[in-house]
């Protein structure tokens, strides 16, 4: 089978729903191409050091094959229908560069994105050091954290639990994000750690709700005088 080519927006309708919508919608919900259906929309950025896998994992995800050769990344999108029970959504994976000079393109994906799969290479521990610095140097400047999940890729090339995996244990408790093995080469864990992630900005976005009707809540429940009526 060809392999993809990489093009800033890749449209291969690879054996996937796979769509592109080159528009973006600013409410979060994107409209079913066939069906005129409305479904939410996720942007997903993906995140890591230069080779860890961030474009195999996201090809693997809307494209359903493996890319062999590294092709170093500046930004690249992809747009992915999902079936879920009786409805869906619509993703949008954003595959930012690892190195270091495209910083600000990665900057200003973060600032568009739902939620992080912040990736790393499990044969690789440095990997990890430096997605820790490249989210930790984010994350400071924000006031609010978006939602994420780590991801150790490559898991195929690793036999045993090693230093990678121990370490992210530890910031997997730290960071308060779960964590997931991959390999975009056998596809293992990639459906789910996207599908995770989405779970995790769901439950991130309902929170924001349940808050913000609470704090009406509390609003009507104060008389004009400022004091509280039952
Ligand atoms: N064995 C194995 N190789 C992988 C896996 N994921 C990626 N690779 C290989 O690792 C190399 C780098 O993968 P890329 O997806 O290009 O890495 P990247 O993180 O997008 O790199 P940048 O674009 O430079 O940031 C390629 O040769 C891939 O084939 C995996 O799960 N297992």
């Amino acid at each position: 089978m060809a392999l993809p080519t990489k093009s800033s927006i890749l449209d291969l309708r690879l054996n996937t729903q796979c769509t592109r919508y080159p528009k973006e919608s600013n409410d979060g919900w994107a409209k079913c191409k066939d069906s005129g259906r409305k479904l939410p929309k996720y942007k997903i950025v993906v995140l890591g050091a230069s080779g860890v896998g961030k474009s195999a994992l996201a090809i693997q995800m809307n494209h359903q094959c493996f890319v062999e050769e590294h092709d170093p990344t500046i930004q690249d999108s992809y747009w992915k229908e999902v079936a879920l029970d009786n409805s869906g959504y619509i993703l949008n994976v954003l595959d930012t560069a690892g190195q270091d000079i495209y910083r600000d393109l990665r900057d200003q994906c973060l600032a568009a994105g739902d939620g992080v799969l912040g990736v790393f290479a499990l044969d690789d521990p440095s990997s990890l050091d430096q997605l820790q610095q490249i989210w930790s140097t984010w994350s400071l400047q924000q006031k609010q954290r978006l939602p994420l999940v780590l991801v150790g890729n490559k898991c195929d090339l690793v036999t045993a639990a090693g230093e990678a995996q121990t370490d992210a244990a530890i910031l997997t408790h730290k960071w308060g994000a779960p964590f997931i093995k991959t390999s975009a080469k056998t596809r293992q864990g990639v459906e789910e750690a996207f599908a995770l992630l989405v779970h995790e900005i769901q439950r991130a976005q309902e929170s924001v709700v349940e808050s913000s009707m609470e704090k009406t809540q509390q609003h009507k429940a104060m008389c004009s005088c400022g004091c509280s009526v039952a």
